[in-house]
């Protein structure tokens, strides 16, 4: 039995539609959640990983508002986190409810030149958002948390995200120095977590509604700046995991509130099949874990109409920019270098700086942000200069690579090996080749080098699976 304490009990009574039960909604709460997965469509297709995944014993069952969502039942003991499939970044683990967000702001088939993810480790949203938007324009993926920024860079880079910047702030200070800048925000604020009872089974334990206020009031200074970083006419998700209508419905109404009729809420109720049993009357989706079998969630979306007043002045411009654009011979010389060893093009949507003696890959998009804001990394590192000779980079193979017929293409006992770091032995000598992509299921693992005899691994240190294991 999971712990509840008797004031969220007693809090939540008061707060729950009168249409459901209490009792249903504490026995669900101690319901384990059905596993469930995001396909990631910069490196599969639906359908191919439905037959992959298929093949290895899961059954898939789509997720109502999510096209690439699945919940799956699986074999006993298979360690999913640690599989070759999820560590090449063909599926993320997502809760069902947690892929809501993305799938609201994109409804309607919108497309959007740039959006602010403004608290986004570890990034289950961030790559959802990046893979909705096929990988162009800019997304700009902030987190306050210095661990956490560094999980948010390595999913991004595992799900083959390229048109990214990472941020490192108080997202408090967007509507300031970006100020209606975007065309899209998601807010998926930081909040008391009541939804996330049956996956943390402390979650409710020492429930506090001081905590809930307090909480509320960094969330109401958060939605406050998002609106004002958002273009007229933008789109703004705001999303949590609780469940207290002070961090949800009153936020959003307290935006209203704050700035009148520049503020539009638009309803949910029509955004899949069977959505209207958890819209409130602003037309919120307020997820109770009963409605849908899943965590507790809550998500607005907001349109806004006209432009505000600046709560604060524009800060100075900082020009301090230590990359630069390479000439056009500098830039030719690193393509065909790219391609010609590696047979990876250069998307056209990303441009090419140097600082010292690295090579990056920016998004083209970020050039209008550049000095107003600073950027924690921006795209892809490419290379390295080594003397006479450029390093490639991992990161680019991982994200840039698409499979080649000169790729190895490993067998899943070379895939695991090569993910726990090791060399793979060659039955056949043959003549060494040099440095080579390896794939497993056409999708890129990493750089070896060929022996003759072996298979170098080259997997940098960081990104060794001890526990790494075919399904
Ligand atoms: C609900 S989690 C985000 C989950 C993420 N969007 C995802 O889908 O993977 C909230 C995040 O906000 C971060 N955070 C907390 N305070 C913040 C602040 N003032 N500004 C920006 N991020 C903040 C937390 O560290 C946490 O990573």
């Amino acid at each position: 039995m999971n712990k509840i304490s008797e004031n969220f009990i007693e809090h939540i009574r008061q707060q729950l539609p009168c249409h459901l039960s209490l009792d249903e909604f504490l026995a669900f709460n101690n319901k384990p959640l059905r596993l469930s997965v995001r396909v990631n469509t910069l490196k599969i297709t639906v359908s191919a990983f439905h037959d992959l995944m298929s093949s290895k014993g899961w059954r898939l069952t789509s997720i109502p508002w999510c096209k690439e969502g699945f919940w799956i039942t699986i074999p006993p003991h298979q360690d999913i986190g640690n599989s070759i499939e999820h560590l090449q970044g063909l599926f993320y683990i997502q809760e069902a409810s947690s892929m809501l967000p993305p799938t609201a702001l994109f409804d309607s088939d919108s497309n959007f030149d740039n959006v602010l993810d403004m608290a986004a480790a570890p990034g289950s949203k961030t790559t959802q958002i990046a893979a909705l938007m096929n990988n162009q324009g800019l997304l700009i993926a902030n987190e306050y948390s210095s661990s956490r920024v560094k999980m948010l860079h390595a999913n991004l880079v595992r799900m083959g995200v390229y048109n990214a910047a990472i941020t490192h702030f108080d997202a408090e200070v967007f509507g300031q120095y970006l100020f209606e800048a975007f065309d899209a925000i998601l807010l998926d604020a930081p909040c008391g977590g009541e939804g996330t009872v049956r996956k943390d089974s402390n979650a409710l334990k020492d429930w506090r509604l001081e905590e809930v206020h307090s909480i509320a009031t960094k969330q109401k200074q958060l939605i406050v700046s998002a609106f004002e970083a958002l273009k007229v006419n933008g789109t703004l998700i705001y999303s949590t995991c609780t469940l207290s209508q002070e961090e949800n419905q009153q936020v959003c109404l307290f935006l209203k509130e704050t700035f009148g009729d520049a503020v539009e809420f638009i309803s949910l109720a029509d955004l899949f099949n069977g959505a209207n049993k958890a819209t409130t009357s602003e037309g919120f989706l307020h997820i109770w874990p009963q409605i849908f079998d899943s965590e507790g969630f809550f998500v607005a979306k907001i349109r806004k109409t006209k432009s505000v007043t600046r709560s604060q002045p524009e800060p100075k411009i900082n020009k301090n920019f230590p990359f630069k654009e390479l000439s056009i011979k500098q830039e030719k010389e690193i393509t065909d270098w790219l391609l010609e060893n590696y047979s990876i093009s250069i998307p056209a949507s990303l441009y090419l700086v140097t600082r010292d003696n690295q090579f990056w890959l920016f998004p083209k998009a970020i050039k209008s942000y550049i000095g107003k804001i600073r950027f924690q990394r921006i795209g892809l590192k490419l290379a390295e200069q080594k003397g006479k000779h450029l390093k490639i980079t991992h990161e680019v193979i991982s994200v840039l690579y698409r499979y080649q017929s000169d790729a190895i293409n490993a067998n899943e006992q070379q895939a695991e090996e090569y993910l726990k770091g090791r060399d793979i032995q060659l039955e056949q000598v043959t003549k060494p080749q040099g440095e080579k992509i390896i794939c497993s299921n056409k999708v890129a693992l990493g750089l070896i080098k060929h022996l003759g005899t072996k298979l170098k691994n080259n997997l940098p240190r960081d990104l060794v699976r001890d526990n790494a294991v075919k399904l």
